[in-house]
């Protein structure tokens, strides 16, 4: 113990700027703290062993190596930022240990049936052709089957992300969806009432407010132009009218109603 304290002592006597610090009154305090710490780590990890087969340690652990694959796929999936992507169901990736993680890798799904002898092959085929789908040929161009039609393929649209102004990327927007007292616009009116799609139609230009229709509900997309990642002209086509279909179009996954909850004006009269 004397050797320790007289060694920090030397140590911190030698800066001149902690010779003041170290002759105040709390100094014998200052040791005794020096001390104390490896004590405690001492008991935490003492501590730690005893409980590590604790029924709710374990369920804490394999709750984080289920977060840890689900982190893992999403990763592997796409490194894209999407506000509504859906965590997989609870039931799924139920894995309690490393050691089922690391024979999980191992599993290898093959189409060719390797090691059989021709019977096993036949039977096998037989099975094959048992689950492909009503109307499709065998793939042997024995069974007669008129080939099949194929599908059109459905138009893809081309992603069309903007790059961001500073200031004004998602991250930013939901900043200001918490600070912003009346991004809708309202002073203080209600934003429960119903507005007709006439209403609507009149706030499209710039100088004022622009609203739109989505899925029933009435916003103030003012606030949100510059914030658009898919740009500020695309966002303008739904300037003054009914843009779900537009929207549907582009990105249904959008949780619209969590990003513009702030800038609600009301609901679209559907009676007029
Ligand atoms: C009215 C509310 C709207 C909101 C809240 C909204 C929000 C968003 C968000 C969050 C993204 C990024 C999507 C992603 O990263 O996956 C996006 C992208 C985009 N948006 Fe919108 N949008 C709206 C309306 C529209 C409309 C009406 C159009 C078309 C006229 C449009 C066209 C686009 C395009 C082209 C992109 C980039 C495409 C892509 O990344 O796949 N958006 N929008």
């Amino acid at each position: 113990m004397f050797v320790y304290h007289g060694w920090i002592h030397n140590f911190v006597k030698k800066r001149a700027w902690c010779e003041n610090v170290l002759s105040m009154p709390w100094r014998p305090g200052l040791f005794a703290f020096c001390w104390f710490v490896p004590f405690v780590w001492c008991y935490f990890i003492s501590s730690l062993s005893q409980v590590s087969s604790h029924p709710n340690l374990c369920a804490i652990r394999s709750q984080l190596y289920r977060l840890l694959i689900q982190f893992k796929m999403a990763e592997d999936a796409s490194s894209d930022f999407t506000f509504c992507q859906v965590s997989p169901p609870a039931d799924e990736y139920q894995i309690e240990s490393p050691k089922a993680l690391s024979s999980l890798q191992n599993i290898k799904l093959e189409d060719t049936p390797n090691g059989l002898d021709s019977t096993q092959m036949e039977n096998y085929s037989q099975k094959v052709d048992l689950v492909k789908p009503i109307g499709s040929s065998s793939g042997t161009g024995e069974s007669g089957d008129a080939p099949t039609e194929k599908k059109p393929l459905q138009k893809k649209i081309a992603r069309a992300k903007v790059p961001f102004e500073k200031g004004y990327s998602q991250m930013d927007w939901l900043k200001l969806t918490h600070t912003h007292p009346d991004l809708a616009g309202l002073k203080g009116k209600s934003n429960r009432r119903l507005i007709t799609l006439e209403e609507v139609k009149q706030h499209k230009s710039t100088e004022g407010s622009i609203w739109t229709v989505l899925k029933g509900r009435v916003y103030n997309l003012s606030p949100y132009l510059k914030f658009h990642p898919g740009g500020l002209d695309m966002l303008m086509k739904a300037a003054g009218k009914d843009c779900t279909s537009l929207f549907n179009k582009y990105h249904a996954w959008v949780n619209a109603d969590f990003l513009l909850e702030k800038c609600l004006v009301g609901f679209l009269d559907v009676n007029e």
